[in-house]
């Protein structure tokens, strides 16, 4: 379990986190949205003890992540890996410095060679690599040691479908395994495949979070009837209700009525500006 209460951090003039609260149970993938510099990147940093708040506090299993490294798993927003060293090396290494032991390691490192497709390139040095190839070996770093939290930061950024699609599937089986994952993305559909809960950062902190469809709920969607030859066009948070409206109130013929709902792009859009209800951010 991950919890961060209250987090704040000032870089010079620039307030990247401002009361930054959020809690992700065993078990749980919470998708972390927000437009660029909400503070997403600095809230993965405090999580996994790489940096550290000005005030608040974040705990994993209760614990200062500093003490309990060795449950954390981090994939960097930016590639880190070590260009001289192979696949299979990397993932000795980052297992290794959680302790797993021989066995245990080689069996890991099998597992996610298949998983995450690394077999073709698994003795391949790092920086000889594909792009995606190189995010699939980082995701392997992050999760060769079985962490309790997972914290992927944008795991499928330039990745191709096949890169993705594996991605997505070991990302939801940890979750079924109980690791409680923060996974940060641009693209939504994403999230939707994750069954993921969403938590919407803005100016450094959570302003809301819920399941696509609670989100989505908040938004509005469109009616559009046709009356004779007039098209009307109304904005509405309730298109069922407004259709019926306009239907009683008019006795023109109606020669054709489209409810437009929300989509994850009209979500999308919606983080810039202040259209969402702050619930249940905890
Ligand atoms: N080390 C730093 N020094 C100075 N400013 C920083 C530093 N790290 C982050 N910031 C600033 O803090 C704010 C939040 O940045 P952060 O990287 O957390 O945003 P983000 O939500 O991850 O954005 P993106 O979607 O672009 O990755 C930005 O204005 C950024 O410029």
């Amino acid at each position: 379990m991950l919890e961060a209460i209250d987090l704040t951090k000032r870089y010079g003039p620039v307030q990247a986190l401002d009361g930054f609260s959020l809690r992700v149970e065993a078990g749980e993938i919470v998708g972390l949205v927000g437009h660029n510099g909400a503070g997403k990147t600095t809230f993965i940093e405090m999580a996994a003890s790489l940096a550290r708040p000005d005030t608040g506090t974040v705990t994993v299993d209760g614990q200062d992540p500093g003490r309990v490294r060795g449950r954390i798993g981090i994939a960097p927003q930016h590639i880190a890996l070590y260009r001289s060293i192979t696949v299979r090396e990397h993932m000795e290494l980052f297992g290794g410095l959680a302790g797993l032991r021989r066995a245990e390691l080689a069996s890991a490192i099998d597992e996610l060679a298949v998983a995450l497709h690394l077999t073709d390139f698994i003795d391949r040095r790092a920086g000889l690599l594909s792009g995606g190839q190189q995010r699939r070996t980082q995701a392997a770093a992050a999760l060769i040691h079985r962490p309790s939290v997972l914290l992927l930061d944008e795991p499928t950024a330039g990745a191709d479908p096949e890169t993705r699609g594996a991605l997505l599937d070991v990302v939801k089986q940890r979750a079924g395994e109980g690791a409680a994952i923060i996974y940060t993305t641009h693209y939504l559909p994403e999230l939707v495949e994750l069954q993921a809960t969403i938590a919407v950062a803005r100016a450094g902190r959570i302003i809301a979070r819920g399941t696509s469809e609670d989100l989505l709920s908040q938004l509005p969607g469109e009616v559009l009837v046709t009356l004779d030859d007039e098209e009307i066009r109304v904005t509405t948070t309730d298109p069922g209700a407004t259709l019926i409206d306009l239907l009683k109130r008019n006795d023109r013929n109606v020669t054709a009525v489209e409810l437009r709902k929300p989509s994850l792009d009209d979500l999308y859009r919606s983080l810039a500006v202040n259209t969402m209800a702050v619930n249940d951010v905890s």
